[in-house]
């Protein structure tokens, strides 16, 4: 709703309240136009404020709504009914003004901003573009290069940068509102003609054609695949060269194309999924509102390897105070180094001051002594985090919590080593580790809801989007990568390329395919892990090269690690490079016929593979795996396995993650092509579709808000 009051005697304020972000929902909608109707009306009135409550101006439309049939008065008429009006309209903006918020605010005459406020346009990053006007009126206000840039990266800007750019007319440090009744007192009666920013012309510019031509180019090449983007463009040089009305009608018709796309669906659903990731539970009934994190303060890196030192780089950018420990005194110079290099050239780009002093470097475990929690980044080995965590069990003060980074090992045996298995759990980061926006929380058996909360907390507080999932083999993230990454081995061995594969997944959205992300990443992690599950020799039992424990197996990547293929690091790998560290990937005829010599060793013949065969084997494998984890009880909901593939491995968004796009796609069909491929290939687990894949399919494929309830009926069976 809103509220209206007269103040200062002549000053008609009108108030936003739909909490938390007042957004622009019906109800709201009607009550602006209720409100400003009795202002206009008032004699007494000569000019209004428009402010929200609780020191919110405006989060902008409400998403919920976009879901269902819209009802109630359309944005676009009120605000151009403010714009229209004869009496000063004033926007006092604090904490946010942003999407339809901002908009509203570009209707009224003045716009005044609290220091602390941020504005921005995102709609593009929830699939769609500011169709209230925003991309009409904002390359008008500020020049299409700028208006660009906000619009097509959805960015938000302080207070200090929208003066700059000339979005506000005003900014303060005091109350917002005082200072725009101030303003609107001071502008009663004068003209508002030259106020009205849908008179205006954008600002000229010489080479409109070759900038836009420019933009777009960079816009599709960012975008891959997604159509937001670049409607965005084309709606803010629809501003720059039709007349407003015009301008309007482009707007509203690119708008529609969006609003009924998957695109928008999809990235609708991933904004609600990330907040309810937060929101996280267990299979033992703890809870994010019934569990009190406790507050943390100062927090020690054990390891400064790549993650170690990513890890104590992203808490000390917080704030927070660090005691790294890394025992070899040349890898700790090493380490000081490069973080203090990371520090001073993250703080170069926020324009604040490095925060080399949050951090201590030290080769004596003892330093951790004091600290609140523990982030255990050695080496992926068991043994040694086994060593490490009977160390920090006796070194550590009591009720320290003891985390550790390991990507797949169990948690559980980690807690079995110290005498306080309540205060373990795991926390996963991504590489590199102060960049990557996820964090996997892993709460074993022992870990107590404190611990999960408290390490939820402390990602929430360093940036990370954290997700609590259980303790497994690879845990959500890496274990479904398994399958995917096995399906792309056997389509090599069957008639593929990784040229092929690689096409096949970035021309569904993502920025890499799988055999340049080993690559990069290096071929010997993964042989590691293989050789520490005696899988990477075969064994003197006789059994095909190509076959363990009676699963069709692939060695090709071990092969390739055995002739000292690694990745970029060695310059060569599924790819070749121009020198070891090279990025720029090229095809490699030394691997083409050595493929060519692998599948007549083993007598494979090679056939003809597209990328449809391709996604489908690979992508419908994996996902297969997530439904096995939801079974399994190892992530919540199938929100949480999204949010993981959205943030911490590449899944393009306009696809709402791995379940959403199953879901897209639809579950019958993905069931039936799981259930084709694994009678092709019997001898591949991973292929076999799940219990709870069929339950969905045989409960009428519910969308996937509804899929919770099916597995809740799934376990009590269980
Ligand atoms: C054919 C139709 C034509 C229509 C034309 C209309 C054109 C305009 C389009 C738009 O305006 S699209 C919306 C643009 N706005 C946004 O994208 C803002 C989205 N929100 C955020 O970025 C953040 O929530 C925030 C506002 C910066 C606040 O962040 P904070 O971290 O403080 O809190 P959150 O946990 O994110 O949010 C709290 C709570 O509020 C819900 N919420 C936030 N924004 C909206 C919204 N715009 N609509 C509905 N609900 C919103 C959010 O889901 C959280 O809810 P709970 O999880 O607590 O239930």
């Amino acid at each position: 709703m809103a509220q209206y009051s007269r103040i200062s005697g002549s000053v008609g304020l009108i108030t936003l309240k739909s909490p938390p972000v007042n957004a622009l929902s019906a109800v709201v909608r009607q009550g602006i136009v209720d409100t400003v109707e009795k202002a206009l009306s008032d004699p007494k009135v000569k000019s209004v404020v428009i402010c929200g409550q609780n020191g919110i101006f405006c989060g902008g439309a409400d998403i919920k709504e976009f879901a269902g049939n819209m009802s109630g008065p359309p944005l676009v008429p009120i605000i151009h009914a403010i714009e229209a009006a004869n009496k000063p309209m004033v926007a006092a903006i604090e904490g946010i003004a942003l999407g339809g918020g901002l908009e509203l605010a570009l209707g009224c005459h003045y716009r005044v901003a609290h220091a602390k406020a941020r504005l921005g346009l995102p709609e593009v990053t929830l699939g769609l573009l500011p169709a209230a006007g925003g991309s009409q009126r904002l390359p008008r206000l500020i020049g299409v290069p700028a208006a660009l840039d906000l619009i097509t990266t959805g960015r938000h800007v302080t207070a200090a940068e929208a003066l700059q750019l000339g979005i506000v007319d005003q900014v303060t440090d005091h109350k917002t509102v005082d200072v725009a009744v101030k303003l609107a007192l001071s502008v009663a009666g004068k003209p508002l003609d030259a106020r009205r920013i849908s008179t205006y012309l954008c600002p000229p510019l010489s080479a409109l054609d070759p900038l836009f031509e420019e933009v777009m180019q960079k816009v599709r090449q960012r975008a891959r695949g997604a159509i937001a983007p670049i409607a965005c463009v084309q709606a803010v040089r629809a501003a720059a060269a039709l007349p407003y009305a015009q301008g309007m009608e482009r707007e509203k018709e690119l708008m529609a194309t969006l609003f009924t796309s998957g695109q928008a669906r999809a990235l609708q659903y991933s904004f609600f999924a990330q907040r309810a990731v937060s929101k996280w539970s267990t299979p033992s009934g703890a809870r994010w509102d019934t569990s009190t994190p406790r507050p943390v303060h100062k927090v020690a890196v054990i390891g400064l390897g790549t993650m170690g030192r990513g890890i104590a780089v992203a808490l000390a950018q917080a704030g927070l105070s660090v005691v790294t420990v890394e025992p070899q005194e040349k890898q700790l110079m090493e380490a000081k180094q490069a973080v203090s290099g990371m520090l001073e050239r993250g703080a170069k780009k926020r324009g604040v001051a490095p925060p080399l002093n949050n951090i201590t470097y030290n080769s004596n475990i003892q330093a951790v002594a004091d600290v609140d929690l523990v982030i255990e980044a050695v080496f992926e080995d068991m043994a040694l985090k086994k060593k490490v965590f009977q160390q920090l069990s006796v070194v550590c003060k009591p009720g320290t919590f003891l985390c550790t980074n390991t990507s797949a090992l169990d948690v559980d045996q980690l807690a079995s080593q110290t005498r306080t298995p309540e205060l373990v759990v795991g926390m996963h980061f991504f590489a590199p580790a102060n960049v990557m926006k996820l964090l996997e929380v892993v709460y074993g058996p022992r870990s107590s809801p404190q611990a999960l909360a408290t390490a939820m907390q402390l990602g929430k507080k360093i940036g990370k989007v954290s997700v609590a999932v259980g303790n497994c083999r690879g845990f959500v993230g890496n274990r479904m990568l398994k399958p995917y990454i096995e399906q792309a081995f056997f389509l090599l061995e069957e008639g593929a390329t990784p040229e092929l594969v690689d096409r096949a997944l970035e021309e569904f959205g993502f920025s890499m395919g799988i055999f340049k992300v080993s690559d990069l990443s290096g071929l010997d992690v993964g042989w590691r892990v293989r050789k520490g599950d005696g899988l990477a020799e075969p064994r003197a039992t006789g059994q095909s090269a190509r076959i363990r424990e009676g699963r069709r197996y692939s060695p090709l990547g071990d092969l390739l690690c055995e002739q000292g293929r690694f990745g970029q690091k060695t310059g060569r790998g599924w790819y070749q490079y121009s020198k070891p560290g090279g990025r720029e990937p090229s095809s490699d005829p030394w691997f083409h016929s050595f493929l060519k010599e692998y599948r007549a060793k083993h007598g494979l013949v090679p056939r003809a593979i597209d990328h449809q065969e391709v996604l489908e084997r690979c992508l419908y494998a994996l996902i297969n795996e997530g439904f096995r984890i939801l079974e399994d009880g190892i992530a919540a909901g199938p929100e949480d396995i999204d949010v993981i593939y959205l943030f911490g491995y590449g899944w393009p968004s306009y696809r709402g993650g791995p379940m959403f796009y199953a879901g897209m796609v639809g579950l019958p069909k993905v069931l039936d092509r799981l259930e084709h491929y694994y009678q092709a290939h019997p001898d591949v687990p991973y292929l076999q579709p799940c219990t709870l894949l069929r339950r969905l399919v045989a409960s009428g494929s519910p969308p996937v808000h509804k899929w919770r309830e099916v597995i809740k009926k799934l376990h009590s069976q269980l």
